[in-house]
């Protein structure tokens, strides 16, 4: 049988939304082992790495998961909290901060949940809560502002194969990308700003992404061009000169070429070149994780110094900051447009529609 076998939705209200957030996801522990489990999965991701399967079976199998776990769980642990992995750890906060925000909005007719695309809480967990709630309208949002195929439609994969095993789907909405939302791009730009006030205005300002792999993007990924526009529109609204900001790609993985420039080299050349004091923001990540907190502001500030530059500040990701959460439930409420009675209809249930199951409820 196709279906799992666990009762599809109940009646329940027509009306209800569940908004589904979205992130990569993390280890469930710094250990070489939790680590392992979460690269074995993202590593498999046919929209990470497109390679032919055996070849890349052998690689992945044979070298990587040897090798980068205990590499990796090292730099976990030097970012790892009390609460756990930041990143998860901050994306719980967006999401109990976007509910309660809707809460006060909708009342208790919209129900947000949070999923992971690799390790927990996983995307079918989330779904079964939804489920569960008997939401009939389904708003995916996954935290990504540039749209890549490696995430965002490897989000889309991971809802769409779980929602290929329920017999009633829900109406679905799925958000591709929020680069270039004014709201968005005004609470980077007050980030930037409120880092000015505290250290003064640097010599330069670089945007660091995280990279892809070049022929992603010479084979049609719109990422690199939604990651020039977020900068521009930050740059164009803080009037910033040409010469005093640069976009730059990190976290390169393996040997193929990736975009370019690197942040690592630029920070390296800036050093060298008598660049005195940077910031460095990562407007693509919606939440501080191990690429920012430790690959930013541990690893590549010490490239910075080393090679003769002075100041070094990383101005953090939005995380829970209320501009942030504000704009969050701003694009919940644009993408959930002619679903109005989400907010109007809900207030209008009657018993007969909670008893008598969908068709009473539906009449
Ligand atoms: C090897 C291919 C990878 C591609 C392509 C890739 C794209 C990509 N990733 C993010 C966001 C994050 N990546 C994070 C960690 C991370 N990324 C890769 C590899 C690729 N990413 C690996 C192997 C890892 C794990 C850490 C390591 O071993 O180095 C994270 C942080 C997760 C955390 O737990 O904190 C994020 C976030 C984006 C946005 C992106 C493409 C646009
Ligand atoms: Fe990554
Ligand atoms: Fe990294």
């Amino acid at each position: 049988m196709k279906y799992k076998n666990v009762p599809d939705f109940e009646h329940g209200t027509p009306e209800s939304l569940g908004v589904l957030l979205l992130n990569l996801g993390t280890p469930d522990a710094p250990t070489p082992t939790a680590v392992r489990r979460y690269l074995a999965e993202f590593l498999q991701d046919p929209r990470v790495i497109e390679l032919p399967r055996p070849v890349w079976w052998l690689v992945l199998h044979g070298v990587i998961l040897r090798v980068r776990p205990s590499r990796s769980a090292r730099a976990y642990q030097a970012v790892w909290t009390d609460r756990g992995s930041p990143l998860l750890d901050v994306a719980r906060k967006q999401a109990s901060g976007v509910q309660e925000r809707l809460t006060q909005r909708f009342g208790d007719h919209v129900r947000v949940e949070l999923g992971m695309r690799y390790g927990n809480p996983s995307v079918a967990e989330a779904l079964g809560r939804l489920k569960e709630s008997n939401v009939r309208r389904l708003l995916v949002f996954p935290l990504y502002p540039q749209y890549s195929g490696t995430t965002t439609a490897s989000v889309f994969d991971a809802v769409t194969d779980e929602l290929s095993t329920w017999r009633w789907l829900p109406e679905l909405r799925f958000i591709n990308q929020y680069h270039d939302n004014p709201a968005y791009i005004s609470a980077i730009v007050a980030s930037i700003r409120a880092a000015w006030a505290e250290h003064g205005e640097p010599e330069r300002l670089l945007f660091s992404f995280h990279g892809i792999p070049k022929r992603y993007f010479m084979a049609g990924d719109p990422y690199h061009c939604h990651c020039h526009k977020t900068a521009r529109m930050v740059v164009s609204e803080l009037g910033l000169e040409e010469d005093r900001w640069l976009v730059s790609f990190q976290s390169r993985v393996g040997r193929d070429e990736w975009l370019q420039p690197y942040t690592d080299e630029t920070l390296k050349l800036w050093g060298s070149d008598g660049v005195k004091s940077v910031h460095v923001i990562a407007p693509g990540f919606s939440a501080d994780c191990l690429e920012t907190l430790e690959e930013i502001d541990v690893e590549n500030r010490g490239y910075f110094l080393e090679s003769g530059g002075q100041e070094y500040h990383y101005i953090p990701c939005l995380n829970d900051d209320p501009a942030h959460l504000d704009m969050m439930v701003g694009l919940v409420e644009q993408h959930s447009l002619g679903w109005p009675e989400t907010a109007a209809q809900t207030t209008t249930q009657t018993t007969a529609e909670t008893t008598a199951g969908p068709i009473a409820a539906q009449a």
